[in-house]
């Protein structure tokens, strides 16, 4: 389980994150929401060990820089440098940890439905099919917190499919999936709990806490104030 003890993260001089504090209760699906610039990505690096903070962020007591070997990082794709010349079974086959593992890359190619496509470049596929790549490849490593960011961003319903059954299958196996998303609507019936984010935790729950009164605290404080 994860804990977060007054992390915050400033750079040059701006507050990106301020002393967020949370103690994950059960293992699952958990969104992380909030709006544009409102320190979603922020939260996952700095978690994960790689920007600077204050505060603590620890995975079973340990910090969590320590405990990355327990931990998959998905970054956005947009981050992705698809003109790197390699195939996409090379991408997935990547994510093994150490050893080589032929029978879990097949695994993983044909659960992601990319089999037919193991030859490709990264250049020739669409947001989906790369986003399926990059899953895969975090699949191979096998485990037991996730983190993907923006996941759903502009793919098709094939591919949303796809990544929310994986997604399922991960929480019936005990892991632990945090992911930042936008859409309010799909979060109600995707997350276990979700935390609403504005540069502070504004509040944690499930999705019961999605009401017109609670988004409106987090996407328009502006108006709160006046
Ligand atoms: N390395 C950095 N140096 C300076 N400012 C940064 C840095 N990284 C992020 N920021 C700023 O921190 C704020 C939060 O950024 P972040 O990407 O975490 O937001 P987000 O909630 O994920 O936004 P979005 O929904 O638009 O992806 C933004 O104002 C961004 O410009």
């Amino acid at each position: 389980m994860i804990h977060l003890n007054h992390l915050t993260v400033t750079i040059d001089g701006q507050r990106l994150l301020d002393d967020i504090c949370y103690q994950q209760r059960n293992s699952g699906i958990i969104g992380i929401m909030g709006p544009n610039g409102a320190g979603k990505s922020t939260l996952i690096k700095s978690m994960l060990g790689f920007l600077k903070h204050q505060g603590t962020a620890c995975y079973q007591h340990k910090e969590m820089k320590q405990c990355r070997q327990y931990c998959s990082y998905i970054p956005q794709r947009s981050s992705i440098d698809v003109t790197f010349p390699i195939t996409v079974e090379a991408v997935v086959r990547s994510g093994a940890y150490r050893e080589k593992n032929d029978v879990n890359l097949e695994h993983q190619l044909e659960q992601f439905q990319l089999t037919d496509l193991k030859n490709r470049m990264l250049d020739t596929l669409s947001g989906g099919q790369l986003q399926r790549v990059l899953f895969a490849r975090a699949l191979m490593a096998e485990r037991e917190v996730y983190f993907l960011d923006e996941p759903f961003v502009g793919i098709d319903y094939k591919s949303t499919d796809i990544i929310k059954d994986m997604l399922f299958k991960l929480k019936n196996d005990g892991k632990t999936v945090f992911i930042v998303h936008h859409d309010i609507e799909s979060a109600r019936t995707l997350f276990d709990e979700i935390l609403l984010l504005n540069k502070k935790l504004i509040l944690t729950g499930g999705p019961e806490i999605l009401t017109d009164t609670n988004l409106k605290t987090v996407y328009f404080p502006e108006e709160e104030r006046r």
